[in-house]
């Protein structure tokens, strides 16, 4: 069995040459949608790919990279094609993300005010509590170091496959991940700079090779080919692509 990831977009936050770097993950019939960012739309749309493939969304954290095309594909889910998909989000950032990014412009029906719950099917996730979102199809949160107490989440699905949320460098997380036996470690990468709200590819390259060779760059700046050749172990994901990754049967219940 394997699980298929298409990466919508692979840019940083204000990348001009790459869409937000969001993800559409395919497991066992189930699609799910990593974070939906400003430029997802128009991703989607030149990607041929209708907002209704997605069954559930998963949001990382509250920068607009990450949820800024959420009221587009809330109302056009909503009244063009009739669908109430599943928002899977960690307990504490429901009522921030309604109150504070999506209210203003989505709570004005013509019979009355709406709420969050009228255009999705809300499942809270709690950090060390993994679920079964669709039978063969697990996710498990973890926190992430973002930008000062901004909350951010990392996920880990069917156990094989880390999918970082906005984090600084954190090795120890990094190993904690590696000796779980997550065999694919897709991880944001600032290519320049300080790293003060990401890890740089800098420090991603102070990790040992074995830790390397399952890291998979993404969420970087226009000058990425630049780079190329310059990553180690690691491998840049590229946008529009979809990347087929093999998991263990031991890790999947449903074969
Ligand atoms: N102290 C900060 C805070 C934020 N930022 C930029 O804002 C972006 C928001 O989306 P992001 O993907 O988390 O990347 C952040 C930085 O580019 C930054 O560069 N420095
Ligand atoms: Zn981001
Ligand atoms: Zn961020």
């Amino acid at each position: 069995m394997s699980m298929e990831i298409r990466m919508i977009g692979t840019g940083q936050a204000f990348a001009k040459k790459y869409f937000n770097n969001n993800a559409l993950v395919t497991c066992n019939g189930y699609t799910l949608m990593i974070d939906f960012g400003i430029t997802a739309p128009l991703a989607m749309y030149q990607m041929n790919v209708p907002l209704d493939a997605i069954d559930g969304v998963f949001v990382t954290h509250l920068h607009a990279d990450h949820i800024g095309g959420f009221e587009e594909l809330m109302l056009r889910l909503k009244f063009n094609y009739n669908k109430k998909p599943t928002l899977f989000i960690e307990e504490n950032l429901v009522s921030p993300f309604w109150e504070h990014s999506l209210r203003g412009g989505l709570e004005f029906g013509a019979d009355s005010r709406q709420k969050l719950d009228d255009f999705f099917h809300i499942v809270t996730l709690k950090v060390g509590v993994p679920m079964e979102i669709h039978p063969g199809f697990r996710l498990e949160i973890l926190p992430t170091r973002h930008f000062l107490d901004m909350p951010s989440y990392s996920v880990i699905i069917n156990e094989q496959l880390f999918y970082s949320g906005d984090t600084v460098f954190d090795p120890e997380l990094i190993r904690a991940v590696h000796e779980r036996g997550c065999m694919y470690l897709l991880h944001d990468c600032q290519l320049e700079g300080h790293g003060l709200v990401h890890a740089t590819l800098a420090e991603l390259l102070t990790l040992p090779d074995t830790i390397q060779q399952k890291i998979w760059l993404m969420h970087y700046g226009d000058n990425m080919d630049q780079y190329i050749g310059k990553t180690g172990p690691m491998t840049f994901l590229l946008q529009h692509e979809t990347y087929s990754f093999p998991i263990k049967a031991s890790a999947t219940k449903n074969e």
